[in-house]
């Protein structure tokens, strides 16, 4: 399975972004992922691979705070885990023997669940399922994504005082600005619903850009694509990269993979079976065995996985 092409050159690896230590993720009695381990560094694209029910999308929940680890570790941007807080003993009562005190915890990710601190904190993801707001246009999607960084209060936008009129229009030179960048500076004012399947996603990425992340996670960005978008959303994630960002990956098409990615880490059944180059993991008979096993093709292109709808839901 030798599908890896000439690549654009990687710029040099820089200071670690985001660091994943024993991730694990049971939903009742069912682990989705166990003792995972990733490490991502400034300038690296980073993919994530693995058959169907491997535990990628939880991985990556956990990744972004969107799930609670129920023990592991995540830590983005060097930002430390927080120490438990101890249990204090109520006025009057005796204090608690230590191991009452002080109970065990699972190590929680200091990543805040809330999606507004998660972009905060500097990270940004676009979902396997388009959540654009179809009613809007190209330029109005991504300056929804771009107020989570402006600083206006809710009294300023109602009297559209100065200060509100200076960040609109920043708000709005910023967004034109990212839909140059990723190619639909001439869709402004079309309306999402409205705009080609692989455009769409494009705008998805300018809007998560729009929050000006230093990681961004994308999620199956090539699902449904014909291989002219493929080639495109290949182009502009390097683009992406080139500019300063890291980028982490999950796809199911291995080509796109691995001629895209620096490192690659490949799930089955909730656990890291191999993380390499691609050049490594492709040629990993493990790898080649888990996909064969799981009855995927990896180059499938099927235009019938396209969704018809773009859905009503915002930002996350
Ligand atoms: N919220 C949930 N509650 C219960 N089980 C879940 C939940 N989310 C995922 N799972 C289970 O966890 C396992 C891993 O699922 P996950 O969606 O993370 O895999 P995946 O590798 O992303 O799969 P796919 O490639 O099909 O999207 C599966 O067995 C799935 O059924």
């Amino acid at each position: 399975m030798t599908v890896t092409e000439p690549r654009p050159a990687a710029p040099a690896v820089g200071g670690t972004v985001l660091e994943a230590s024993g991730v694990t993720m049971r939903f009742g009695g069912l682990l989705a992922v166990s003792n995972v381990n990733l490490t991502v560094r400034e300038g690296e694209i980073v993919g994530l691979i693995g058959p169907n029910g491997a535990g990628k999308t939880t991985f990556f929940n956990c990744l972004t705070g969107l799930y609670k680890p129920t023990s592991g570790q995540v830590r983005f941007a060097g930002v430390p885990r927080k120490a438990p807080k101890p249990v204090r003993p109520k006025k009057g009562q005796p204090a608690a023997p230590a191991a009452v005190q002080v109970p065990e915890l699972p190590k929680l990710s200091p990543l805040p669940p809330k999606p507004r601190a998660v972009v905060r904190a500097g990270m940004a993801r676009t979902f396997q399922n388009i959540r654009l707001f179809a009613n809007m246009t190209a330029l109005e999607n991504v300056m929804v994504g771009r107020y989570s960084r402006t600083s206006a209060g809710a009294l300023t936008s109602v009297l559209h005082g100065p200060k509100f009129r200076r960040e609109e229009a920043a708000t709005r030179a910023r967004a034109q600005e990212l839909l140059d960048f990723v190619g639909l500076g001439r869709s402004t004012e079309h309306l999402a619903r409205n705009m080609p399947y692989g455009d769409q996603r494009r705008l998805e990425i300018a809007r998560a850009l729009a929050t000006d992340p230093k990681l961004i996670l994308l999620d199956e960005p090539t699902a449904g694509m014909n291989p002219q978008e493929t080639k495109q959303a290949m182009d502009l994630i390097f683009k992406i990269r080139d500019s300063g960002l890291s980028v982490v990956v999950i796809e199911h098409d291995m080509r796109f993979i691995f001629n895209l990615c620096d490192r690659v880490l490949c799930l089955v059944r909730g656990e890291t079976l191999v993380e390499g180059t691609p050049g490594e993991v492709q040629s990993d008979p493990r790898v080649i065995e888990a996909y064969i096993g799981s009855g995927e093709d990896d180059d499938e292109d099927d235009e019938d996985d396209r969704p018809q709808d773009i859905t009503e839901e915002g930002t996350s």
